[in-house]
């Protein structure tokens, strides 16, 4: 479970996320929907430990990441919005080298790749070095790192971006099947589609706020339209899901 409360931060005079408090609970998918700009990717940030908030804390299965950083790191496993490999490295090789580093060895972590490599159907490209990977190849490699050690928590920025219709609904049934597994999944993204499709809670963010929080039926009550797209435009004030407003507020 991840619980944030009072998250803010600035960068200079530009405030990135200005109130976030959210509830990711286990065996649900929570959704963080904004536009472009809205915070999404610096609130992630926040929660896994990768920045320090100005303001507020952040528990991940009640433990703060502030405090203990690496107890909650090995807590949660994260999909970040760059996806940077090493370009001499295997797939295998990468993802061996997250597990070390989260103090797996031995048969215990080249059974969980060999796992990871099924489940994600890498077979193709596991011993292949990293350079030249397809979008969808690195999104693989990538994944497969995050939940190397079997995190309970797991964080994906952005998870379908860049990736093409057979790809998309196969990230979507692995989305499914952590949260079917009991797992907390919380996830961003700026598609109304992507979020419906798979969420179970959705928190709208916007100019680094939290501007409404429910499951989809709840957010097309509160704004009054049936259809989810207009509820986001609603609940947002942006003129289009797709409309890439750079919505970080100035500071005053
Ligand atoms: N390291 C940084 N330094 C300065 N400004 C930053 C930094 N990171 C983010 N920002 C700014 O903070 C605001 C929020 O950015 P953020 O990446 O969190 O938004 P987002 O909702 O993830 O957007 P997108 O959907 O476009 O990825 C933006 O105005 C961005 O330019």
């Amino acid at each position: 479970m991840i619980v944030a409360e009072g998250l803010r931060k600035r960068f200079g005079e530009l405030v990135a996320v200005a109130e976030v408090s959210l509830r990711a609970e286990d065996g649900q998918i929570t959704g963080l929907l904004g536009p472009n700009g809205a915070g999404k990717t610096t609130t992630l940030r926040l929660l896994y430990g990768l920045m320090k908030p100005d303001h507020g804390t952040v528990q991940i299965d009640e433990v703060d990441v502030v405090a203990a950083p690496l107890a909650a790191q090995a807590r949660v496993g994260v999909l970040p919005d760059a996806h940077g490999l090493y370009p001499r490295l295997s797939a295998r090789e990468h993802v061996r080298y997250f597990g070390e580093l989260q103090g797996l060895r031995g048969d215990a972590l080249e059974q969980r790749i060999s796992t990871l490599v099924e489940r994600l159907d890498m077979r193709g490209i596991v011993d292949r070095r990293a350079q030249g990977f397809s979008q969808g190849e690195r999104m693989k490699v990538s994944l497969a790192r995050a939940l190397v050690h079997g995190p309970n928590n797991v964080i994906l920025d952005e998870p379908t971006n860049g990736l093409d219709v057979m790809s998309t609904r196969a990230m979507r049934k692995l989305i499914r099947g952590l949260r079917d597994e009991g797992k907390c999944v919380l996830f961003s993204s700026h598609v109304m589609q992507e979020v419906s499709a798979l969420c179970d809670v959705i928190v709208i963010v916007a100019d680094g706020r939290v501007v409404a929080r429910g499951t989809p039926d709840e957010l097309r009550e509160l704004s009054g339209h049936r259809d989810l797209e207009d509820a986001f435009v609603k609940l947002t004030g942006v003129e289009s899901v797709e409309s890439l407003s750079a919505a970080g507020g100035q500071a005053p």
